[in-house]
């Protein structure tokens, strides 16, 4: 069975989370056809989704003129995979502590844009996360810091103490950018081996 994988492709780096779609099937030894999503009507045919990183508040104004938004609301209330990462992950949360992003509530976090310093704008760090045997190279670049969590959020991995990866029910939010790197173990976990039910 072929699975069909929606990446939001209304700004940011889509290519790139296709492309590392592509790569974490492969790995899973899944077939899968990635849809770029730019238009409502697409995201109900999807399996899984991944929402990119680029400009939360550009990508927040987006889904919600296409129509997209409540799309998205839809699929996450059937229990099925998304991967949000950095902006992604600021458009997923409950809250992002910004009048300007009309966040999705996918995720019961509150999240704080551009968290990590000036001097910090952009770093690499081999980062521990649960469920991983070997450290993850996670690229940071204006990334967010997750403020605070509900319960049921489980933090996956931290940076300064600050939660990076949260997963609740089938959505996993990064502060980083995991499909900028060749290591796909981060989309396989998020997307192609997602607990079966929603626990939301
Ligand atoms: N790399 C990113 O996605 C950065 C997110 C960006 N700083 C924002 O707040 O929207």
């Amino acid at each position: 069975m072929t699975r069909t994988a929606g990446v939001v492709a209304v700004q940011g780096d889509v290519s790139e989370h296709a492309a590392a779609i592509e790569r974490a099937a492969a790995a899973a030894g899944e077939s899968v056809e990635v849809r770029e999503i730019r238009e409502a009507g697409i995201v109900p045919d999807c399996d899984v989704l991944a929402l990119p990183g680029g400009e939360s508040t550009t990508i927040s104004r987006l889904l919600a003129q296409e129509g997209i938004d409540e799309e998205i609301r839809d699929h996450v209330a059937a229990g099925k995979p998304v991967l949000a990462t950095c902006a992604g992950l600021i458009v997923a949360s409950a809250d992002a502590r910004d009048d300007r992003v009309a966040t999705l509530d996918a995720l019961d976090a509150a999240v704080e844009r551009n968290a990590f310093g000036r001097q910090k704008d952009s770093f690499e760090a081999p980062l521990s996360v649960e469920g991983l045997d070997e450290p993850f190279p996670a690229v940071f670049i204006r990334a967010p810091a997750i403020a605070e969590v509900g319960e049921d959020v489980e933090v996956l991995a931290t940076v300064e103490d600050r939660p990076v990866a949260v997963r609740q029910g089938p959505v996993v939010g990064l502060s980083f950018h995991p499909e900028l790197v060749a290591d796909e173990r981060l989309h396989r976990l998020a997307l192609f081996e997602a607990p079966a039910a929603a626990t939301r």
